[in-house]
């Protein structure tokens, strides 16, 4: 039988009265990114201390490699790597002595650390820094470092928690191609409270809202079921509702002036790329094209709509 990366079964905890989460459960079986996905308070920061042995549950179980991690902490954290939502970086540290105390601690042959810092340095990018105070680190670099203790020593799961806060748009570009390729090798589970964060990376989704789970599927049937997703275009010689309408991928045409139109697409990511090269052929004269975001807040309303119908 093939074993799961990780299982989560009916995880609960409250730290007072309330309950922070309720009956999480989910499972991995293969390499890849996993996003976690709630707004602020939702419980993320929670089921994650609890999956990595930082905190213990009120309820339920957490299997790593199918070890319970409750019963045989120390086995169960080999085979995990965890970047909390504030590093654990000894800023005083070089890059290089940083990640050497890590190897140490993870348990890496002391004839292995050295071959095992460099492999990770060359891997997370900090090979030119190696002998830079962390503190003298921007904070993609310093993200980087703490990207590098949780995988110094070859996890199976790799667990970051708001990895991308607080970054600027380049580094978090950065970053998020460091993780892409993490999860080429790794079963990673990536939190976040940015929609467009999961959408950027993640092949699955699990919605955490008020302490529950409420949506766990791939990315593609998140996209599919939350939003068919709106583009604003504006054409200086737009053709009329039929035409747009008889246009594949499109399924709602909203004129809002002569020249400014709101197009709803269900599924068909290539909608705005076609419709470009149609405006072209048929010369709509298309000035500009927007693709509308939706919030969050949002998709957890359309999320509750839908399940309550
Ligand atoms: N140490 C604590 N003591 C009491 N309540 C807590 C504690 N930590 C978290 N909570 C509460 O548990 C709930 C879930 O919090 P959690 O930090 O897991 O959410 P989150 O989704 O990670 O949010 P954020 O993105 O803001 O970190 C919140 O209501 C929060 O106020």
């Amino acid at each position: 039988m093939k074993q799961n990366i990780v299982k989560i079964e009916n995880l609960s905890h409250r730290y007072t009265r309330d309950w922070a989460i309720r009956d999480i459960s989910f499972e991995i079986d293969k390499v890849g990114i996993l996003g976690l996905l709630g707004s602020n308070g939702a419980g993320k920061s929670t089921t994650m201390n609890i999956l990595c042995g930082v905190l213990n549950q009120t309820e339920g179980n957490v299997y790593i490699d199918g070890i319970n991690l409750r019963e045989k902490p120390e086995e169960a954290k080999k085979r995990l790597g965890f970047l909390p939502q504030n590093a654990p970086l000894h800023l005083e540290l070089t890059v290089e002595e940083y990640l050497t105390y890590c190897a140490s601690i993870r348990d890496i042959a002391p004839s292995q650390v050295k071959n095992a810092v460099k492999e990770v340095m060359e891997k997370c990018g900090l090979t030119h820094f190696s002998n830079r105070l962390l503190r003298n680190l921007s904070g993609g670099y310093r993200q980087r470092a703490g990207i590098a203790q949780a995988i110094i020593h070859k996890p199976k799961l790799v667990v970051l928690d708001e990895p991308t806060n607080g970054l600027d748009p380049n580094q978090i570009l950065e970053v998020r191609k460091l993780i892409r390729e993490i999860g080429e090798e790794r079963a990673v589970i990536f939190s976040t409270h940015i929609l467009s964060e999961v959408q950027a990376i993640c092949k699955d989704i699990k919605m955490i809202e008020s302490g529950q789970m409420v949506f766990a599927d791939t990315m593609e049937a998140f996209n599919n079921y939350v939003m068919p997703d709106t583009m604003l275009v504006m054409m200086d010689n737009p053709p009329g509702e039929e035409e747009l309408m008889a246009f594949p991928g499109i399924n709602r045409v909203e004129f809002l002036s002569d020249r400014s139109i709101r197009l709803q697409f269900a599924t068909d990511k290539d909608v705005p790329k076609r419709l470009i090269t149609a405006a072209v052929q048929r010369g709509w004269e298309l000035t500009e094209l927007i693709q509308e975001r939706t919030s969050l807040d949002e998709v957890f309303a359309q999320l509750s709509n839908k399940s309550k119908r």
